[in-house]
């Protein structure tokens, strides 16, 4: 089956059920709202999705992404894309050489890499932003940057914790409308962990509880 599975998860910590078994299939392009109280397993949920998840935690269930079960893979074979409420932009980098960090090497060669890079920021209102300091950008550019950064990477599913937290309301509506709609146009299986109803609407899904 295309898009994300989670089969029998369950996690645990400190011999405590943190996240009860579940199962949950993400389809291509759907949106699926995590929810639930600080400290209920969302980010850890995330982390295990993308393969990052911390032992301390013991965690049952598999992950599958368009089919392929990737329980056991290392993150970078997962090829899950996260974006975080810190957008994580490399400081000492300029906008461009933190899109080629996320861009896929089988773009080979200069001249091609840079056209990726460009055609992907004049995508995002961006033309012109290549050789930009990222201190120098607004909060919307920032997020954009940094979603287009882990778009670049040709992501399977796409996982949200939080990512429009630290914007400014009125950048908010925008923000979601860029990210869902890169998630839905690229067919993507999202997963949106956030505490905001107003979020949660703009995703316009399913919502899952956890710890409720
Ligand atoms: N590396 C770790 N070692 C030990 N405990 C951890 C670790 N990471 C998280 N925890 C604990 O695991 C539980 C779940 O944390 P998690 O960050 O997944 O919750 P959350 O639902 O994302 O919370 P929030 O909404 O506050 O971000 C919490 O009790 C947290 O203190």
């Amino acid at each position: 089956m295309r898009g994300l599975v989670l089969a029998g998860v369950e996690i645990a910590l400190d011999g405590r059920e943190l996240v009860p078994r579940f199962d949950l299939a993400v389809a291509p392009g759907e949106v699926v709202t995590v929810m639930g109280p600080s400290g209920s397993g969302k980010s850890t949920l995330l982390a295990f999705i993308g393969g990052f998840i911390d032992p301390v935690f013991r965690v049952s269930g598999r992950v599958l992404i368009d089919g392929a079960d990737v329980t056991r893979r290392p993150p970078e074979a997962r090829r899950a894309g996260i974006l975080f409420q810190d957008d994580l932009l490399f400081p000492h980098l300029s906008v461009g050489q933190n899109l080629a960090f996320g861009l896929v090497t089988s773009v080979r060669g200069r001249a091609a890499r840079r056209g990726a890079i460009d055609a992907a920021l004049a995508q995002a209102d961006l033309a012109g932003f290549f050789d930009r300091d990222p201190a120098t950008l607004s909060g919307g550019q920032r997020a954009r940057v940094a979603l287009l950064r882990t778009l670049l990477a040709e992501p399977r599913t796409l996982l949200l914790d939080e990512p429009f937290n630290r914007l400014d309301s009125h950048l908010r509506d925008d923000i979601r409308r860029f990210v869902f709609g890169h998630a839905r146009e690229r067919n993507l299986p999202t997963l949106l962990v956030t505490h905001d109803a107003d979020d949660a609407r703009a995703a316009g899904g399913r919502i899952v509880r956890l710890g409720a």
